[in-house]
């Protein structure tokens, strides 16, 4: 579905001269899809409300919420609520022989029937059945919809036909669909306190803020002015709602301005040990001439009877997409991400030229950087920071003559004192951001170890710990850095040995005339 930019907290390192903005963003795939999706929606400036921490400590010993409460704590829906459902979507022509919906730790999932073969199909979905842009335009609040986002009109008429009751021919589609999940769009203000210094409370906060504003808008221009329509009162909470199906159940690929909703097919949980993505679905022709479009889900393993058909939502999303699309995370370091936001100020005096710079080379006045745990930093990070931090004496290289050069320079160690200011600003940034965590790595972890937690407060302490171990990683790459500045060649250097002038041993060489 359409993303939504996440701009987080700036950080405003204390001891040095620029600033370096540290936000956590959908990682570098989440750069991808921030950009195709999202990015126009959101003011970049976000305020956070304060948090408290100190109330979000009673629940941390919580048990686990049991299942008579239903999973995410609404009640779930009942046996024959998922009966009727699952006899809608046969009458609807849904095509399943080797499943059925059930009941599963992670709520509904869909269960076989007998022993399933990797890569067979098991689910087949007509398009007559899915809730799609075009499906809203022609219903009946089709004509106010025109104009609008494609999540906006869905999830209006997701709340539209809720409302209906028992006129909606949804109905049955709609009562199996789950309250709330875990995402943190629907955390307590205690809930979202165990976040608190975390990049993702900046970014839940910020799509909650971006979703209040769509609300907002749809309300004054649509809801309110057609009361004949929409008789009863739809308020900010059942837009969320349906903003949180949305985002929690359209596949990877149908978001956007594709985003479909395809019942019985989003009953299908994510297997963290599933490595492949692409392969479990996809949208083909049926019928004469192949007019009829199907959803056509395969299993991507081999399931036994009785077990669930899973698939792998999304191996790019970060942790803290998962918790905020899904509402779960999972122990890999290769999910735990931190994105380190640089930005060329307005007010450097190099601002037009470094900018100049920056757009040749892919990048723009401010360029994002997801650094996972255990991985070496972005490639292009450190030219990007090299140029951020151009001045001084150095500020020649932003002349127009070094312009087809001077990524190549920047590739490579400038002067000591731009790298030491760009080791300066970073470990500040670091320490900055980490001091807004109320624990410990230790104490998370403790935490971690001893079990029992709820699971909302698993996943905060699962983040908080992550970030903390990145933004640690970070900090000891730029401080061995740090140590390495008198050995490093630098700008000067290189070009006097290109120009013969430097010696075995490094010693400039004269000639007599
Ligand atoms: C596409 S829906 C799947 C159907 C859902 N289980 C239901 O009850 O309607 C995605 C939601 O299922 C749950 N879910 C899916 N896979 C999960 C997993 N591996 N661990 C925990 N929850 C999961 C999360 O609540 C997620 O937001």
């Amino acid at each position: 579905m359409e993303s939504v930019d996440k701009r987080p907290r700036r950080l405003v390192p204390q001891a040095c001269v620029w600033r370096v903005f540290i936000k956590l963003l959908f990682r570098g795939a989440s750069r991808r899809a921030r950009m195709a999706l999202l990015h126009h929606h959101l003011p970049f400036h976000l305020h956070l409300p304060t948090m408290t921490a100190p109330r979000a400590r009673a629940r941390l010993l919580l048990p686990a919420a049991t299942a008579s409460t239903g999973l995410h704590g609404g009640p779930s829906p009942s046996q024959s609520t998922v009966n009727t459902f699952w006899q809608w979507a046969a009458d609807k022509g849904a095509m399943a022989s080797a499943l059925m919906p059930g009941f599963v730790p992670e709520g509904l999932g869909l269960l076989a029937q007998r022993s399933i073969s990797r890569n067979e199909v098991v689910l087949e979905i007509p398009k007559s059945l899915w809730i799609t842009p075009d499906l809203v335009a022609a219903s009946d609040i089709g004509r106010l919809c025109s104009g609008l986002k494609s999540w906006v009109s869905i999830a209006l008429f997701l709340v539209f036909e809720r409302a209906k009751g028992d006129a909606s021919a949804w109905r049955p589609y709609l009562d199996i669909l789950p309250h709330s999940t875990d995402s943190t769009i629907f955390w307590s203000e205690e809930e979202l306190a165990e976040i608190q210094g975390t990049q993702l409370l900046s970014t839940t906060l910020g799509v909650k803020e971006y979703v209040q504003s769509e609300f907002l808008k749809v309300e004054n221009d649509v809801i309110l002015p057609n009361r004949d329509i929409f008789p009863s009162t739809i308020t900010y909470d059942d837009f969320l709602w349906a903003f949180g199906i949305l985002r929690s159940r359209a596949f990877s690929r149908l978001r956007g301005e594709n985003l479909v909703l395809i019942p019985l097919a989003d009953l299908i949980n994510h297997n963290y040990s599933i490595k492949s993505e692409d392969v479990s679905w996809e949208i083909k022709g049926k019928g004469l001439f192949s007019r009829e479009l199907i959803f056509s889900l395969r299993t991507p393993v081999s399931v036994n009877l009785g077990e669930q058909v899973c698939i792998q939502y999304d191996l790019k999303k970060s942790n803290a997409e998962l918790a905020l699309d899904y509402g779960f995370i999972e122990a890999s370091p290769e999910r735990e991400i931190y994105t380190l936001t640089l930005e060329i100020a307005e007010s450097d005096p190099f601002y037009g030229d470094k900018l100049d710079i920056a757009e040749s080379n892919g990048f723009g006045e401010t360029a994002y950087f997801d650094i996972a745990l255990g991985s070496a930093l972005p490639p292009s990070m450190l030219p990007y920071l090299r140029l951020v931090a151009l001045g001084g004496p150095d500020a020649f290289l932003l002349e127009s003559i070094f312009r087809n050069s001077i990524w190549g320079h920047l590739e490579l160690p400038v002067s000591r004192a731009n790298e030491e200011m760009i080791c300066c600003v970073v470990r500040d940034a670091c320490k900055s951001a980490l001091s807004a965590y109320q624990t410990t790595i230790e104490e998370d972890e403790e935490l971690l170890e001893k079990g029992q937690l709820d699971p909302r407060v698993k996943i905060a302490v699962g983040i908080r710990v992550g970030e903390k171990k990145v933004l640690q990683q970070i900090d000891s790459i730029f401080r061995a850095r740090e140590q390495e500045l008198d050995g490093l060649e630098y700008y000067q250097e290189r070009r006097l040995k290109d120009l013969g002038l430097v010696g075995e041993q490094g010693e400039i060489i004269f000639w007599e005339s």
